[in-house]
């Protein structure tokens, strides 16, 4: 029977005991044991680390350009090894350095439609705007050029008064039962980027709802309907209504678009009966 002095408490019990059992040890053993643990340390199974400086731009080299549109194009650009990984969370964006028409420097956000999943490259799907400073950019960028990119970008705590939420998105799984997603024209990619993200996890079950709004059917980014026979017109309460999970505590209403159709979904949304809780806007 173990005879325990009345003011030894468990755990100064169990430190001394792990003492006891390193004092018995020869050198050789202690020494052994030392490296043992040292090796476990080192050889521990890590997550690879990501290319991605929050702070710092790095630079990556465009490998593939490809014209989805009349005014998008699809950029493919490589990680330093094969095996390298962007280091970008579900949910989350980049900023881009770039050169506008008078040669003055520009930075803007952009999500990723490629996910870590993806080794050696990431991806981004960019619409050019006529005047647009970085569409300039992008729309001259050729292949072999390189592109500074740091991240991942994320906002301050902040509020609009005609948004509901600006702030940080990261994805955990089971974080909603349904996603109600509403995109307009280049803002399908964070929507893209999270159902990617959803649908690759067989663990993940969240239902997903998308309304994508475009211009024209062919200004759709990504992969453009052959016939469209979706509605058509703006996004419509009705729409949401049809389309979307009824208002929940355990679903989020997720929208990116031009400002205009954010204003136009946040109103409509709390007509429906969303409250800010509810919704999120990239
Ligand atoms: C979190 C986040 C992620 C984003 N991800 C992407 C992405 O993956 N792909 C992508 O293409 N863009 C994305 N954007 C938009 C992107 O950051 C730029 O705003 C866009 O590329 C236009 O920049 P610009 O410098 O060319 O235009 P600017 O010089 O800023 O604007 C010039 C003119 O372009 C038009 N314009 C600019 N932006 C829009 C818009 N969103 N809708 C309608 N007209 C507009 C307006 O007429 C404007 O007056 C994202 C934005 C955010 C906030």
């Amino acid at each position: 029977m173990l005879n325990l002095p009345m003011d030894l408490r468990f755990d100064e019990l169990m430190i001394k005991t792990k003492f006891d059992f390193l004092m018995q040890l020869s050198h050789l053993q202690l020494l052994g044991f030392v490296v043992a643990v040292l090796a476990i340390y080192v050889l521990r199974p890590r997550k690879p680390k990501g290319c991605l400086d929050p702070e710092n731009f790095k630079e990556f080299k465009l490998v593939k350009k490809t014209q989805l549109t009349h005014n998008a194009s699809q950029f493919r650009f490589a990680l330093p090894k094969p095996t390298s990984i962007f280091g970008l969370p579900v949910g989350q964006h980049i900023v881009c350095r770039g050169q506008d028409r008078e040669g003055k420097e520009v930075i803007r956000p952009y999500t990723p439609i490629t996910l870590d999943s993806d080794l050696g490259f990431f991806e981004l799907v960019v619409k050019m705007y006529p005047n647009g400073r970085m569409s300039h950019h992008f729309r001259e960028m050729k292949e072999g050029e390189y592109l500074p990119v740091k991240g991942p970008k994320v906002h301050s705590l902040s509020f609009k008064s005609s948004l509901r939420i600006l702030g940080r998105f990261k994805y955990k799984v089971g974080q909603a039962r349904a996603f109600g997603m509403i995109a307009g024209g280049s803002g399908i990619t964070p929507m893209f980027q999270l159902t990617r993200g959803i649908l690759e996890n067989p663990k993940d079950k969240t239902n997903m709802n998308l309304i994508y709004a475009n211009v024209t059917v062919n200004d759709s980014l990504l992969k453009p309907p052959e016939t469209w026979n979706g509605g058509i017109g703006h996004v419509s309460k009705e729409m949401i209504q049809t389309h979307c999970p009824a208002p929940a505590s355990d679903i989020q209403i997720l929208r990116c678009g031009p400002p205009g159709m954010n204003k136009a979904m946040a109103t409509h949304l709390e007509a429906l009966g969303y409250d800010s809780k509810m919704q999120f806007e990239f």
